[in-house]
């Protein structure tokens, strides 16, 4: 039997990728689309301007798009990925948990509220359990839970590995984003053509704080954010999916970069979990890689690459890469939709 899932946002860049990922997929079954009041009424194939390579699926092409509102979603549909603009999450999002419905959500607002499961399933999958947390606390019968934002979610596991080996002391990054994280009009051809952009409004902040409320240990009513010092710099360049960081990683204990490495590519991936990479992190020997356009799309975009592992006189340096729009957005919501289904909340 199938979960009956809806979309809010559904006509957007990352509403497309979840419809690409979710038709078809064994647990879950689209039966609600939803986006803004110029789309609602709109058969989906007339609202979504569709960019993805794939044609839309005819399960959906042809469904009616919604507004998203409460009211106009059906009460059988179980679960709601979310991946509206985060100004229209924040207003929308609690009138949907507070009619019943448990949203997994890709928008960045509320995601460093203590009482909202910031989840990677295959790092953090126990901070779930805020959400009894945050239903005592907001009185709501469903509940909101987010994925991280896209360049958080691509350092977390390689850092989640060496924390739990030789614990983090320091975090330096900076990142190389492709132009898909600004959505189709976020910048336009003639800004980023032959160019570079070195600022991302609020990703740096996103980066050092997501980071450590991800990391952090829940002790059964609240998440104990990680200590560890951060620190990112971010920067637009002309690649269309995958966003490549280069990080500096200062360690408790001594590390080589073969212990670094080893400790990553061994890091778990969630075996029971249909979305999950068959191994998370795959470390790479060649220095050259990872590269956007050759390893983003590594187990259907849900892996992370690693390369250039190097010591640094307090621990390592190191390059990872992850797809942004899957992994890093539509692919995580997903996977946090299977963690719920699997752990009972829905
Ligand atoms: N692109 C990326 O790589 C990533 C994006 N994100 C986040 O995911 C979210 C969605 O991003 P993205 O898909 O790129 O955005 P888009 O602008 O492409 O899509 C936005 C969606 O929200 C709908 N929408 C807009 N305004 C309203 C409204 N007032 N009421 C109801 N629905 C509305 C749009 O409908 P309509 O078509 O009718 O306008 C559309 O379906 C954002 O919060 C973004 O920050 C996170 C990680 C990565
Ligand atoms: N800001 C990211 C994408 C994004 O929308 O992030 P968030 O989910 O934190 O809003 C980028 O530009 O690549």
């Amino acid at each position: 039997m199938t979960t009956n899932v809806g979309i809010l946002g559904a006509t957007g860049a990352v509403g497309q990728r979840l419809i690409q990922l979710l038709d078809p997929h064994p647990q879950f079954e689209i039966a609600a689309v939803t986006a803004s009041e110029d789309s609602a009424g709109k058969t989906y194939r007339e609202a979504a301007k569709w960019r993805i390579d794939t044609p839309i699926p005819q399960s959906v092409a042809d469904l009616e798009v919604r507004q998203t509102d409460p009211t106009y979603v059906p009460n059988d549909v179980d679960l709601l990925f979310s991946s509206l603009p985060s100004g229209v999450g924040e207003a929308v999002e609690p009138k949907f948990a507070e009619e019943g419905y448990v949203l997994s959500s890709n928008s960045s607002n509320f995601r460093t509220d203590p009482d909202v499961p910031l989840t990677i399933p295959e790092v953090n999958p126990e901070h779930l359990d805020l959400i009894e947390v945050q239903r005592d606390e907001r009185g709501w019968d469903g509940a909101i839970i987010k994925n991280p934002n896209c360049s958080t979610i691509t350092m977390v596991p390689p850092l989640a590995a060496l924390d739990d080996a030789f614990g983090l002391e320091r975090v330096d990054v900076s990142t190389l984003q492709a132009v898909s994280g600004a959505g189709y009009s976020g910048v336009t051809s003639m800004e980023i053509i032959d160019n570079a952009i070195p600022h991302i409004g609020g990703e740096e902040e996103k980066m050092e704080t997501e980071s450590k409320k991800l990391l952090g240990e829940f002790d059964g009513a609240q998440v104990r954010w990680n200590n560890f010092a951060a620190a990112a710099s971010c920067n637009r360049i002309p690649t269309l999916d995958g966003h490549l960081e280069n990080v500096w990683a200062d360690t408790s204990a001594d590390v080589t970069p073969e212990e670094a490495a080893e400790a990553m590519a061994s890091y778990p991936s969630a075996d029971d979990l249909y979305s999950s990479p068959e191994q998370l992190i795959r470390v790479f020997e060649e220095p050259d890689r990872p590269q956007p356009r050759l390893d983003r799309n590594r187990d259907n975009g849900m892996a992370i690459a690693v390369g250039g592992v190097q010591e640094t006189t307090n621990g390592v340096q190191f390059n990872c890469l992850a797809h942004n729009t899957l992994r890093g957005a539509a692919g995580a919501s997903i996977l946090n939709g299977e963690l719920l289904l699997e752990e009972g909340h829905l």
